[in-house]
């Protein structure tokens, strides 16, 4: 075990001074196999829940997923349905007559003898997906890449190796599930584009709610084509999570780049070859001599997809905006959000998000900041602080959401944006502090967890504010202000440093005692009612 994690810490750090090397251009294109999150499979009736197996193996089979003869393949049109969203999102152009095509090959785990796949008329063909520099953090102002081809085929089962019984199971509730392959141009010449494609294209899949988009459960699967100076590409293969990703391309433009610096490129990088990743350096999987022959041919008991042009428009008009085009909104007027806070609202970074989705967190936040602006603009109550409801939401309420694990739709029967926008106001006009804030905003939302406010009317905000006593002492009496302050000097008990303060030696430190008395008052006496006593108590002139 130590040895293992030696060797793997040593190609790490050994990684982690990369760079590429201008004489040695990387030139690199990706396949990604996304499953698709249909009811049933693509050409069977079975339920379609992947991670199902770790329950009961082969328990989610029909006959034809378990390839018994005499069984046919019926296609199943909501996985057309979502791969036409995801064209139509990548501005593919759709094939009005695509068909499927077996790609023979013997493996276990394949009990068809063969994989239904589109080989010769994919579904959709000659897509873009654009990168920006300040959307997708890419070195260059822009890139586009170009999509090749999206296919339809279907997933395999899967082994699992028992070295010690010397045997292999099987199993095939993955069998079937449809997938989505998608091959791009050898377009990237630089990682960040890399990591920023998968990103992207993993956030658009989530998006469009057609996978979960998972590296790690491999619901989304990255194969990554790769090759330096017009050598022969190499393919590399089982890269479970982003680091593998881009750990196995770092290992591999080293390995090639000493293998050319050497000499040997021509022996070789002369002919493709496909290589794993064991967690540390990539491992020669076959050389193209040894590919096995698939002798394709068309599926004979498959009728070929037609489309009508008009159902390709009709789902081109609901799909919903592309996240480019919501952080571009976010980003500019009125909201003008920084992109980070942007991506909040919606880039998931992983799929698990049981608390809300990011459209019903956009839609709370944009309901919320217009009731917010209009209350301000109509109450004549100053200035609109455009922050104020961003602020509140991803920092305060989401992290309140997370800790009492409220659902934001059970939250929001009670906390309607109407009722954050009464709540920013009182913030707005000073009528508590926002440390007040944050704890009735808390107390808030426990209140909801425990069922004591089921519905927007049982929350009054005036009522809780003057329970716990919350309220901003505006009017504060000056003796007692005298008397807190005076306080704070004596239990500060250092002589020296008061003088400091008072001679201006150590002005910064007076932000020292403002922030005692903010702390002892809660927030709700204002810093600048401190900043005057202070200042009359001990003389300050500066
Ligand atoms: N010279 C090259 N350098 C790097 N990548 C390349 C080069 N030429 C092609 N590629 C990339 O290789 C990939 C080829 O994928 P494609 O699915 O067409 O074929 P395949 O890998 O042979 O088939 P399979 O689907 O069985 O793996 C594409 O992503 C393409 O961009
Ligand atoms: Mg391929
Ligand atoms: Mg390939």
């Amino acid at each position: 075990m130590l040895r293992v994690k030696r060797r793997y810490g040593a190609a790490t750090s050994y990684l982690s001074k990369f760079t590429l090397l201008p004489q040695y251009k990387l030139k690199c294109g990706l396949e990604i196999h996304t499953q698709l999150n249909t009811a049933n499979k693509l050409f069977s009736l079975s339920t379609n829940d992947p991670f199902h197996s770790s329950k009961s193996p082969n328990s989610l089979t029909s006959h034809f997923d378990i390839a018994l003869p005499g069984t046919q393949p019926k296609l199943n049109y909501e996985a057309v349905l979502l791969g036409l969203k995801l064209s139509v999102a990548l501005n593919c152009k759709i094939n009005l007559n695509s068909h499927f095509d077996r790609k023979h090959y013997f493996y276990g785990d394949q009990p068809l003898g063969y994989q239904i796949t589109q080989h010769f008329s994919p579904f959709a063909s000659d897509g873009q997906m654009p990168l920006w520099q300040d959307i997708d953090d890419i070195d260059t102002k822009s890139k586009n890449i170009n999509i090749i081809q999206l296919q339809i085929e279907q997933d395999t089962g899967k082994s699992l190796y028992k070295d010690v019984d010397k045997i292999t199971l099987i199993d095939l509730n993955r069998s079937n599930v449809p997938l989505i392959e998608m091959v791009t141009e050898p377009d990237f010449s630089d990682l960040k584009e890399i990591r920023a494609f998968i990103k992207k294209y993993q956030n658009l899949v989530r998006h469009l709610d057609i996978s979960t988009g998972d590296l790690e459960t491999g619901a989304m699967r990255v194969d990554v084509n790769m090759s330096i100076n017009e050598f022969a590409r190499v393919e590399l293969k089982n890269l479970p999570n982003t680091s593998a990703i881009m750990n196995a391309i770092k290992y591999e433009y080293q390995r090639q780049v000493k293998i050319i610096k050497d000499g040997g490129g021509m022996e070789h990088l002369s002919s493709a070859e496909t290589r794993g990743w064991n967690g540390s350096s990539t491992v020669k999987l076959r050389s193209k001599e040894t590919t096995i022959d698939y002798r394709y041919m068309p599926d004979p008991e498959l009728p070929s997809i037609s489309l009508s042009p008009d159902a390709i428009e009709s789902i081109a008009k609901r799909l919903p905006p592309i996240p480019d085009e919501i952080l571009n909104k976010l980003t500019h007027e009125p909201y003008n959000l920084s992109l980070k806070d942007a991506k909040i609202l919606t880039i998931s970074s992983n799929s698990q998000v049981e608390l809300y989705t990011h459209e019903e967190l956009r839609n709370y936040y944009f309901d919320t900041f217009h009731s917010y602006n209009n209350a301000v603009l109509k109450e004549k109550i100053g200035k609109v602080k455009p922050k104020l409801p961003i602020n509140w939401i991803v920092h305060e309420l989401l992290g309140d959401l997370n800790k009492l694990k409220i659902p934001l739709l059970e939250a929001k029967k009670v906390l309607t944006p109407q009722k954050l926008k009464d709540f920013l106001i009182l913030i707005h006009k000073g009528d508590i502090s926002s440390a007040s804030g944050k704890l009735l905003l808390f107390h808030i939302l426990e209140m909801i967890k425990k069922e004591n406010f089921s519905s927007e009317g049982q929350l009054n905000l005036e009522k809780l504010i003057s329970q716990y006593d919350l309220a901003t002492i505006k009017a504060i009496d000056s003796n007692d202000l005298q008397k807190l302050c005076q306080d704070i000097i004596t239990q500060v008990n250092d002589d020296r440093l008061i003088s400091d303060i008072a001679s201006g030696k150590r002005r910064n430190s007076l932000k020292f005692l403002i922030g005692q008395g903010m702390r002892y008052s809660q927030g709700r006496i204002k810093a600048q009612e401190f900043d005057k006593m202070f200042k009359k108590i001990l003389n300050i002139t500066y």
